[in-house]
């Protein structure tokens, strides 16, 4: 595969690009010509050719070199064009007559053999050009080459494939004997373009204007597509009152309007019959008429109806509901129409205006819209519940995480494809047609006005429907709603924590204890020397020999055990003899805490909004074991399930010991109660790990200065940010003020100085790796001495060794113990080179244990090695 093109600025340099500079061609477009003449050879045999479109100039350098000596070359252009050798141009809009004129006076009574068009919409010179689509302006070029050409003449033209691309084949097709499509290699295949050869023109003596008139060439398809354009007065209904997705005009403007702006009269909306249409099709409604100035100042004319006439295309649905009735009431005021009756009788009466079966009909699609809206909550509503029971199924089976229903839950919320943003146009579609959502929108994209509320679709509240609904229905939509919202924010923001690599690794952490922090080595039995299992921790053994001094290099290991109290030798032998059992004891108290931590968070999980109405039933017992996992014994979990308790106990007594008491001083709902052990906290943090922020630790530098003092900074806590209720505020909104609405406290250079030396003091500890190796091996080594003491003991006791014999027995025993292992035997390792490659047996001059290798083999291995990893990797996802 070749490279991939570039596409922008410089990038569009391509092979064809570069040739025309070669052969001082002024467009690489000179090769679609040359490509197009070498497979119709339509220029040798010309003798004259007008060129439309032809700026700068580059199929007129092809025809002047092509074409043969004295023959007539006309190019026109909207631009100058350069001179060129053997060529007339001039500048001119090939869509008026001036351009027409201009060539006739040229030609005079010639007629031309080929008529090329490569034109193309100037997109951004003129507006009016910008809309003048690329269809119309072959059409005229066509026109130009029927007035122009000779019988049996070509005409080239460029076209893109749209929608109208059909329609001129067709109108070609009636010109000319042959009409080809070609599309040349020098054209890029990501261009649309696509070339059109017509040879031999048929030169009808009467030609159909309506073949050259785009209203009528364009005409039929746009009556059979108008369905997809929007554009058909259906469509302008549904427009208004079941706004679909906005469809962008990509096929062009309609015929003759080439303006966005449309204003249509007072009178025609009130006499006319098709109102929705016509509300759908202008941007205002003018009162200019004398007649219309009247119905200006009629009762029944409300100013909202007035402020809805000025601009039609910020409306909602009420509002064009409004304007329907303010014309219904108007026609009976001015007798148009009669007072129609209520709808069900109207379904029987046979002979009604056709405005009424209009009203009726647009009261019947209505009621269904609405009916099948509210089918369609019921429906998302029951979907989102079974959902919710199906994950709540698979937590209590252990299938899943808590974490696992936020991604499930906004999966189905958000819909797929949509986890890069909190994508609230996602969520308003399908938190249904709520009007909270669009108190949200408005805030994101009122601008658009009427498009936004066209790409809204259902979106759109239909005012009438939630005026039906009882208030408490709506307060219930509403709370839904939120709660809703919540749950998706909440899922959002998992989804960012998530891709957050620190938030990751504490997570793994939290739900694998083991990882956190390395226990050291658990006593299996005496002769095992399989050091995986651990138990200790380096930190425990650093702080085991802090507490009994760094000199007892020998002893520290042995204190590694949880219990600080037991100091000797011995105590922890026995510890370590009896630690089969109190293991099996432990894994399966760790095990239960472990399953409580699932069931606090699950709890936690579930006690969101959003599982609110959801029948659970959480077994008594796990809640019961709260308290077990207080008492837990492990040091970390006892820490966590301090918070824990500490919470469910609060949790708890609120619920049970205390009634709770609405604020008597409105002030008091200032104060930020929830936090209200926040100083603590961060106290016991400090404590723990010394000041972390530069902020911190640069109001320590001042006040150790005493350029502040303790008065004066908390004098400075109380700012604008400090007293602001977060009450009733949803949660995305605290979070966003949590980041940006704060105080910005000074912060010196010797503050982060500080903080980074002490960062780097910190990096330069031996990793946790090494230190854990030290640990082992000094493990080793103790349980190497023990045997051997033991062994001695037995050496001491026998009856039947002479003293001496004792004595060197018990020394030998020693040196073994304090030995470092049995030494490892040295293999040699022997490279197989030249002729000795893949010899067997043993190579001459070789002595002891010896292992062959050969280059192959390196390869081998490091292949198997790479092999081993990829599986091992693959089974791990
Ligand atoms: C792709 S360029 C033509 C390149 C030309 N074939 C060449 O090889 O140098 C399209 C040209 O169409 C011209 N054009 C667009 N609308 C026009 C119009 N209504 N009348 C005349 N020229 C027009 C533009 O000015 C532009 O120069």
């Amino acid at each position: 595969m070749g490279k991939a093109q570039k596409k922008t600025g410089k990038g569009r340099i391509d092979k064809y690009y570069k040739l025309a500079k070669e052969q001082g061609y002024r467009a690489r477009s000179a090769f679609k010509l040359i490509q197009l003449n070498k497979k119709y050879n339509f220029l040798e045999s010309a003798r004259c050719c007008i060129d439309l479109c032809a700026a700068p100039g580059g199929w007129l350098q092809v025809a002047s070199k092509y074409m043969p000596q004295n023959s007539v070359i006309v190019g026109v252009d909207l631009v100058p064009i350069k001179p060129i050798p053997r060529v007339v141009s001039f500048t001119s809009d090939i869509t008026t007559p001036q351009c027409r004129n201009l060539i006739r006076g040229e030609l005079k009574d010639w007629k031309a053999d080929v008529v090329l068009h490569d034109g193309a919409p100037n997109v951004g010179t003129a507006w009016v050009q910008d809309a003048y689509s690329q269809s119309e302006l072959v059409l005229m070029s066509l026109k130009l080459a029927v007035e122009f050409l000779i019988k049996g003449g070509t005409f080239i033209t460029k076209v893109f494939r749209s929608a109208d691309y059909n329609s001129l084949l067709w109108v070609f097709g009636q010109l000319f004997a042959k009409v080809e499509a070609t599309k040349p290699p020098s054209s890029r295949n990501v261009s649309a373009e696509i070339f059109v050869v017509c040879r031999d023109f048929l030169a009808p003596k009467q030609i159909d204007p309506k073949f050259l008139d785009p209203k009528h060439v364009f005409k039929m398809l746009s009556s059979s597509s108008s369905v997809d354009k929007g554009a058909s007065s259906n469509n302008f209904q549904a427009n208004v009152f079941q706004p679909e997705k906005k469809r962008r005009r990509r096929d062009g403007y309609e015929d003759g309007d080439y303006t966005l702006f449309k204003e249509g009269t007072a009178a025609d909306f009130i006499r006319g019959m098709d109102p929705v249409s016509f509300l759908g099709s202008v941007n205002k409604i003018s009162f200019k008429a004398d007649e219309e100035q009247e119905w200006r100042s009629l009762d029944l004319t409300k100013p909202e109806v007035l402020a809805n006439c000025e601009d039609l295309k910020v409306l909602g649905k009420g509002d064009f509901k409004a304007l329907i009735r303010w014309r219904t009431a108007l026609r009976e005021e001015l007798g148009l129409d009669v007072k129609t009756k209520p709808t069900e009788e109207l379904t029987e009466t046979v002979e009604v205006t056709e405005e009424v079966d209009e009203e009726q009909q647009i009261q019947e699609e209505l009621e269904r819209l609405n009916a099948e809206s509210a089918a369609r909550r019921k429906r998302e509503r029951r979907r989102g519940n079974e959902v919710k029971q199906r994950t709540i199924q698979r937590m209590q089976l252990q299938m899943t995480a808590p974490l696992d229903i936020g991604l499930e839950f906004q999966d189905q919320s958000l819909g797929l494809g949509q986890d890069d943003v909190l994508d609230l146009e996602m969520s308003k579609k399908q938190l249904g047609k709520q009007k909270t959502y669009v108190d949200l929108v408005s805030l994101v994209d009122d601008k658009d006005g009427f498009e936004s509320d066209e790409e809204e679709q259902g979106g759109e509240v239909m005012d009438e429907d939630e005026g039906n609904l009882d208030p408490d229905d709506q307060n219930m939509k509403v709370d839904e709603l939120e709660a809703e919202l919540d749950g998706l924010y909440d899922a959002y923001q998992e989804r960012l924590n998530e891709r957050d690599a620190k938030y990751r690794v504490k997570e793994a952490r939290r739900k694998d204890k083991s990882r956190e922090e390395w226990h050291g080595f658990q006593r299996q039995d005496d002769d095992s020397d399989d050091s995986e299992e651990s138990e200790g921790g380096y930190d425990v053994v650093q702080a085991a020999k802090a507490r009994f001094g760094e000199d007892s290099d020998s002893d520290w290991g042995s204190e590694s055990g949880d219990d600080p109290d037991t100091s000797s030798n011995g105590g922890n032998l026995k510890r370590w003899r009896g630690a089969d059992a109190e293991t099996d004891e432990r894994k399966s108290k760790k095990a239960k805490t472990e399953q409580l931590e699932t069931s606090w968070a699950t709890s936690m999980w579930f006690d969101q909004d959003v599982f609110a109405g959801v029948d659970m039933t959480v077994s008594d017992d796990e809640h019961g074991d709260e308290g077990m996992h207080v008492e837990s014994d492990d040091e970390d979990v006892d820490e966590e399930g301090g918070e824990n308790a500490a919470q469910s106990e609060a949790s708890e007594s609120s619920e049970d010991d205390f009634e709770v008491v609405p604020p008597e001083d409105q002030d008091e709902q200032m104060w930020d109660v929830e936090h209200e052990d926040q100083d603590e906290i961060n106290q016991s943090k400090i404590k723990k790990y010394g000041l972390l922020t530069e902020e911190a630790v640069s109001i320590a530098h001042r006040l150790v200065n005493r350029e502040t003092t303790k008065t004066h900074l908390i004098n400075d806590g109380f700012n604008r940010y400090s007293l602001n209720s977060k009450e009733g505020l949803p949660a995305w909104f605290l979070d966003d003020e949590g980041k940006h609405y704060k105080s910005n406290i000074p912060i010196t250079k010797e503050a982060v100085d500080a903080l980074r030396a002490r960062q780097r003091a910190l990096d330069a500890r031996p990793i946790k790796k090494i230190a854990e190796a030290k640990a082992r091996k000094k493990l080793k080594a103790t349980q190497r001495l023990e045997k051997a003491m033991k062994k001695a003991e037995g050496v001491q006791d026998a009856s039947d060794l002479s003293e001496r014999a004792k004595a060197q027995q018990i020394e030998k025993l020693m040196r073994r113990g304090v030995s470092k292992g049995k030494p490892k035997k040295d293999i040699k390792v022997v490279v197989a080179k030249g002729s000795h490659k893949g010899l067997k047996g043993r190579p001459k001059g070789v002595k002891g244990r010896y292992k062959m290798v050969d280059s192959r083999m390196k390869k081998e291995v490091r292949a198997a090695k790479r092999k081993d990893k990829a599986s091992k990797k693959r089974k791990s996802r």
